[in-house]
């Protein structure tokens, strides 16, 4: 049977979820790089995987093909795989498998994928924790948060820095029926304005994530980005018109709008639209938005997207402020590898347009347990105790959903 009939034939009379599910479980246990998306306000979920073996390292976000780029905080020396290819791709509208024209005759791979994805879709007892690394052991420590807080206090008070942002990361344990398929449907329900994800590499590991942050957008002509900053703890119900800012707050999101206009100036673009700073819900918190539009025809940036990935990242709301003075305090001082926390991640060319998200409230997936991540940003103003506690409701943004079975 070729591949194509036999595609139709997986997916035929079962539920998305169960797809995308067996989907998931077979591409971890034959440790195949898949991801697994909801962008912000869209109800469509979506996935795709690479069973074609290149690791590809793309730079070049407008010629790229079609697939889903995952990067980790720090910069490396050599050039490290960011990219899953969109060899095998499912959506939610049409819950049936699709493959790349390009792997159509150079069956192989896909034979090999198809046939473990029968045999796991069938395995009741499938565990995806049998396929993962037990998790490092992570001290709560709340005190070390705070003295580190301290620190960059006292380094922005020498002068050297407006803004550092350091981070923390906890382990939790996960309950019998904890599925990341599932966390994720969850999520996506809880939160209508995160970019909700899965993505697996054998080099990255299991990550899942709902964040606020979009890093760059291109749809046809316009190009995105937005600077986002100050975090304030909310309750369900709360209306944004009664959200009131401290100057802390209203100083650290300018500081990251400024850099944004800062790299546009950097490569001579003058002309494009700002909206804000409003304040935006996200989840159980709100922040302070800035929103920037450009039109890469009229400006004649056609290559906007890749030139700003290399210009923004890491931004001052998830590192500080100068970039790479405060990238070497954290690499100092923070204490761990943040790997893919606060790196960023998305699908590129789908349909024309790419969006990458900075890899916010996220979680690493394990054998035995979680790895959750947070930040905060802190200014001269900063009071320690205050950072621990946004670390704190930070965590709670994904902890909730997954305690609330
Ligand atoms: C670093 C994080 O968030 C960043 C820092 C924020 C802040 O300091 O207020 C707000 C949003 C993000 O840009 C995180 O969520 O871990």
């Amino acid at each position: 049977m070729n591949s194509q009939h036999k595609t139709a034939q997986l997916t035929a009379s079962r539920t998305f979820e169960a797809n995308l599910m067996a989907f998931f479980n077979c591409a971890i246990k034959t440790d195949t790089p898949i991801a697994i998306w909801r962008k912000p306000t869209e109800e469509l979920i979506q996935g795709c995987c690479q069973v074609s073996d290149s690791e590809l390292n793309i730079e070049d976000l407008e010629n790229a093909p079609q697939g889903f780029m995952v990067s980790p905080f720090a910069p490396s020396d050599e050039p490290r795989p960011n990219y899953i290819l969109s060899d095998i791709s499912i959506n939610e509208k049409d819950n049936a498998f699709k493959i790349h024209p390009t792997l159509q005759h150079q069956d192989q791979s896909l034979e090999t994928f198809f046939e473990a994805y029968l045999e796991t879709k069938e395995q009741q007892s499938f565990d995806f924790r049998d396929y993962l690394h037990k998790a490092p052991e992570v001290r709560y420590d709340r005190q070390a948060f705070i003295d580190l807080v301290q620190q960059c206090q006292d380094a922005i008070n020498n002068g050297q820095y407006q803004k550092i942002v350091p981070s923390r990361r906890e382990g939790y344990s996960y309950s019998n029926n904890f599925h990341p398929v599932k966390e994720l449907f969850k999520l996506c329900k809880a939160y209508k304005n995160a970019f909700v994800s899965i993505v697996y590499t054998p080099q990255y590991g299991l990550w899942l994530g709902a964040t606020p942050e979009l890093l760059i957008e291109t749809q046809n002509e316009i190009f995105r980005t937005v600077s986002l900053a100050g975090t304030q703890g909310v309750p369900d119900d709360f209306e944004l018109s009664r959200a009131a800012w401290r100057q802390k707050e209203i100083e650290e999101q300018a500081l990251v709008s400024r850099y944004i206009i800062n790299c546009f100036k950097k490569i001579r673009l003058r002309e494009y639209l700002e909206i804000g700073p409003k304040t935006v819900k996200a989840g159980n918190l709100i922040h302070l938005k800035t929103s920037f539009e450009v039109n890469m025809k009229e400006t004649n940036f056609p290559e906007l997207a890749s030139t700003m990935l290399q210009l923004l990242h890491p931004t001052s709301a998830v590192c500080g402020m100068p970039m790479i003075p405060a990238a070497n305090f954290l690499a100092e001082h923070e204490g761990y590898d943040r790997e893919c926390f606060s790196g960023y991640l998305g699908p590129v060319n789908h349909g024309g347009t790419t969006s990458l998200y900075v890899n916010l409230r996220c979680t690493k997936l394990y054998k035995d347990g979680g790895i959750i991540y947070a930040g905060a940003g802190v200014t001269e103003e900063s009071i320690p105790e205050l950072e621990w506690n946004e670390t704190e409701i930070k965590f709670r943004t994904l902890l909730n959903i997954f305690e609330n079975l």
